[in-house]
């Protein structure tokens, strides 16, 4: 199977067929209310010390206690935003045949389409397809829809953007200066990568039996997320499942298991999920940032210190997409490989 969107689309289904059921999915646990943290971006880049001191602590602490943030006043044009929401949408409603030419692909082949996660080794398939694109340092496009490539090329420099001024503001959070994981990992550098991932969760008949995406972890060192107005993302904190209802014109951003390897286990990866729903199909389009394909990362040596041994083994950034692609989605099963016994 392609595509779950031609699935939902060719049959009127009433259930879900059974390669989709998910035995435990924990839909059913408690969710919590919670206030999740809000980062104002314009305050990271204010020449006012007290302002950016105050802002660099609330990150600080969203990085510590959530791995997940809200982002508001970034500056990227909510047209930007609506317009890359709507090539997206077009790219997901091509022909099929238009879309199977980026289908079957490889890791690093720079375009690709499909459908779960890894359908050759996933045990059940999850509700949704994707569309990857490596747009950096060599930025790629799909050449439909028209004109997608060059809203496309500009929401990722910008989102390139802001992910260098938070990991700035994260560097200092830690102690360092802004300028050390830019430095250390080159993230910001010309040739750091980008990858984005959109993902099209059709409408179920049965959302509470099948997962749009499994409690999983990212890659990289953050990932900035924005969705279709259909709510749908989990984020595991404390122990509970907690569901995001983004603010209006927000991005969502979470820290990637790079940014738990580079800071020796003091900033984690949060594990989150995808759920779906039986009205309306979401969309959410995710960018992960990460330093170049060949660089080792491990530990910074600043913050393996105070008795705290070196927590992780250092990884190539190719290997470790490799690795993770190589398996089904599954927690936090990549990071434990590099995990050393203390
Ligand atoms: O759809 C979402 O909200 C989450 C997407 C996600 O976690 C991912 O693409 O890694
Ligand atoms: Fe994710």
């Amino acid at each position: 199977m392609f595509s779950v969107k031609e699935l939902v689309e060719s049959v009127r289904l009433t259930s879900v067929p059974s390669n989709y059921i998910f035995s435990n999915t924990e839909t059913d646990l408690p969710m919590q209310p919670e206030t999740v943290p809000i980062i104002d971006f314009s305050l990271l880049t204010s020449h006012d010390p007290d302002q950016r001191s105050k802002i660099i602590t609330q990150l600080g602490n969203a990085c510590l206690e959530w791995g997940f943030f809200m982002v508001i006043n970034h500056g990227v044009p909510e047209m930007l935003r609506d317009e890359m929401m709507r090539g997206t949408e077009s790219f997901f409603d091509l022909r099929g045949e238009e879309k199977r030419q980026y289908a079957g692909k490889k890791l690093f082949d720079p375009i690709r389409c499909g459908t779960s996660f890894n359908p050759n080794v996933d045990k059940t398939l999850l509700w949704r397809d994707y569309l990857k694109i490596h747009v950096h340092p060599h930025f790629n496009a799909p050449n439909k829809p028209s004109g997608f490539s060059k809203v496309l090329r500009d929401y990722c420099q910008k989102t390139r953007v802001i992910a260098g001024e938070l990991l700035k503001g994260i560097s200092e959070s830690l102690g360092l200066e802004a300028s050390y994981i830019n430095e250390k990992i080159r993230v910001e550098c010309s040739e750091s990568h980008q990858l984005l991932v959109a993902n099209m969760y059709p409408p179920c008949p049965q959302p509470e039996l099948v997962m749009g995406l499994p409690p999983h972890s990212d890659h990289g060192l953050l990932t900035i997320l924005m969705q279709n107005g259909i709510d749908g993302l989990q984020v595991m904190h404390k122990g509970n499942w907690v569901s995001i209802n983004p603010l209006p014109n927000s991005f969502l951003v979470n820290t990637g298991d790079h940014m738990e390897i580079l800071t020796n286990g003091k900033y984690k990866s949060v594990v989150h999920r995808a759920v779906v729903n039986n009205k309306a199909p979401r969309v959410s389009i995710g960018t992960a940032h990460g330093p170049p394909l060949d660089t080792v990362v491990s530990p910074a040596p600043e913050l393996v210190k105070d008795g705290v041994g070196q927590a992780y083994l250092g990884i190539e950034y190719r290997n470790y997409l490799e690795l993770q692609q190589s398996k089904s989605l599954s927690g936090k099963s990549c990071l434990d490989h590099l995990r050393l016994s203390l």
